[in-house]
């Protein structure tokens, strides 16, 4: 299999869902069904908190939902757990700061896996880039209440330094972005938008994933 291009990768994370059991309204694999009938570009799993499913149930879901992905076509990324994402053969891994190093998940990957980190300055942006990640998960942009611990909120402030300082690499804005937000993340140099509530808690989930999907077009 090939390394992931940039431009492969840009168009990935146009929309790119995450998501857990503890996130959805419905069932997870309806809603990832619906929002992939929305026009999603991309899934993270993210089994996470206090009521999330643990052991042989997260590892039951997390295949239930690879499994829809390949069948629409859709990139299936692991939140945190390198082990899950080997085990499963996932299309690739996200971490952050305080994850198991970007550079040591790339060894282990190989080099056709997408690698993506959080970054949240221009010091930890430069060196994901040096550890081999795809992309940046740059946020929380916007408040946000999917989680606990996120950082303080820089708009899009981190988005446009990055690109004033010259990095060309594909990068997604993350936290609190709904349909009405998310030009200023786009202008300012994101390729997509990375949500949580806006899909899984909406009420008509392929309409909010249409309009997110339509709102990046700018
Ligand atoms: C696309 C994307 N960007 C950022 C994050 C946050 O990762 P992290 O800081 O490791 O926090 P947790 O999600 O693990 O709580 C992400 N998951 N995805
Ligand atoms: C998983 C995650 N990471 C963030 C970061 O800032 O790195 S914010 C966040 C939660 C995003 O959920 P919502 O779209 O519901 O705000
Ligand atoms: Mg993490």
């Amino acid at each position: 299999m090939k390394q992931i291009s940039a431009g492969d990768m840009r168009r990935m994370l146009k929309l790119y869902f995450i998501m857990g059991s503890v996130n959805c309204r419905l069932t997870p694999a309806e809603t990832l069904t619906q929002a992939i009938a929305g026009g999603i570009t991309i899934f993270q799993f993210r089994e996470k908190g206090p009521d999330s499913l643990r052991g042989n149930a997260a590892f039951d879901l997390a295949r239930q939902l690879q499994g829809i992905c390949r069948e629409h076509g859709i990139p299936f990324i692991v939140n945190d757990d390198v082990d899950l994402a080997i085990a499963l053969d996932a299309d690739g891994i996200h971490v952050g700061q305080e994850d198991e190093p970007a550079g040591s998940i790339r060894q282990r990957l190989g080099a056709h896996k997408i690698v993506g980190v959080s970054a949240h300055s221009l010091a930890e942006a430069k060196q994901a880039i040096a550890d081999g990640a795809d992309y940046l998960g740059i946020g929380p942009v916007y408040p946000t209440s999917s989680k606990d611990d996120a950082q303080a909120v820089q708009g899009t402030l981190v988005i446009e330094q990055l690109r004033r300082s010259g990095l060309t690499i594909p990068l997604v804005g993350i936290g609190g972005i709904t349909a009405g937000n998310v030009p200023p993340v786009i202008q300012a140099g994101a390729d997509g938008v990375s949500v949580i509530s806006a899909i899984a808690a909406a009420g008509d989930i392929r309409a909010a994933a249409q309009q997110l999907l339509d709102a990046t077009i700018i």
